[in-house]
């Protein structure tokens, strides 16, 4: 195994993509290569097959809700491996469409129901007040972050003992009108709403290259 080599899984890449958030990928690669490391992004599609332990690191974008349809479609066989991956507290970043994808399931406006994965205590639904667009500020516990949010799902945790969100509101919705935060952080599983991409926030992009490493170390030390 190549020690020099940061090994990504980008799910659904050509499905999973809103507003750009393939940057938060481009981030990740451009950060770690001024550490050192290049990095190897595999795109897993429909019907590919996947295990999140050949991975440092899983990430899933934003999609429309056609798009999620398509994609809850192929989603549930990679349920377990998955769910081990972030339970063992692996890095993974979901944005919006993959962050809702987690959870038990999201109610369209269309009054279909998409399931999602059920690893996550959370469901999302669509309720005709408003859909959440515009700039988001918040603070995380690594500080301040600015983005952008662009959802008709509003998100509810359904176990708030085991889920806790990912940052306090600022400005913006965050995961509904009603909770004033944003997104999830679950062991090194961080979902959020945010577009811009997130991770143009380098102390957000630090702290999970952080994660990243340790967890490159810990598969280095496994196939040693
Ligand atoms: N940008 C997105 O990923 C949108 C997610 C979902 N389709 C919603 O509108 O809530």
């Amino acid at each position: 195994m190549d020690d020099k080599l940061i090994k990504i899984a980008y799910l659904y890449e050509d499905l999973m993509n809103t507003y750009g958030d393939s940057g938060d990928v481009k981030i990740l690669k451009y950060l770690l290569k001024k550490e050192g490391y290049d990095t190897q992004v595999d795109n897993i599609s429909l019907g590919d097959e996947f295990n999140a332990f050949d991975y440092d690191f899983v990430f899933f974008g934003g999609g429309q809700d056609f798009e999620q349809t398509v994609v809850a479609q192929d989603l549930p066989r990679h349920k377990t491996t998955l769910e081990k991956y972030i339970n063992e507290s692996n890095p993974m970043l979901c944005i919006c469409g993959g962050y809702q994808l987690l959870g038990d399931y999201y109610k369209t406006n269309s009054g279909v129901t998409i399931k999602g994965l059920g690893i996550l205590p959370l469901h999302t639904i669509f309720k005709s007040d408003k859909r959440m667009i515009g700039d988001t500020r918040y603070m995380s516990e690594w500080g301040e972050v600015k983005a952008f949010e662009n959802h008709s799902g509003q998100t509810y945790f359904d176990n708030t003992d085991k889920l806790h969100p990912f940052g306090d509101m600022i400005e913006g919705y965050g995961n509904n009108p009603q909770d004033k935060v944003e997104g999830l952080h679950y062991r090194n599983l961080i979902g959020s709403y945010s577009h811009g991409p997130l991770l143009k926030n380098t102390n957000v992009a630090n702290a999970i290259i952080k994660t990243i490493l340790e967890r490159h170390e810990r598969r280095l030390a496994q196939n040693q």
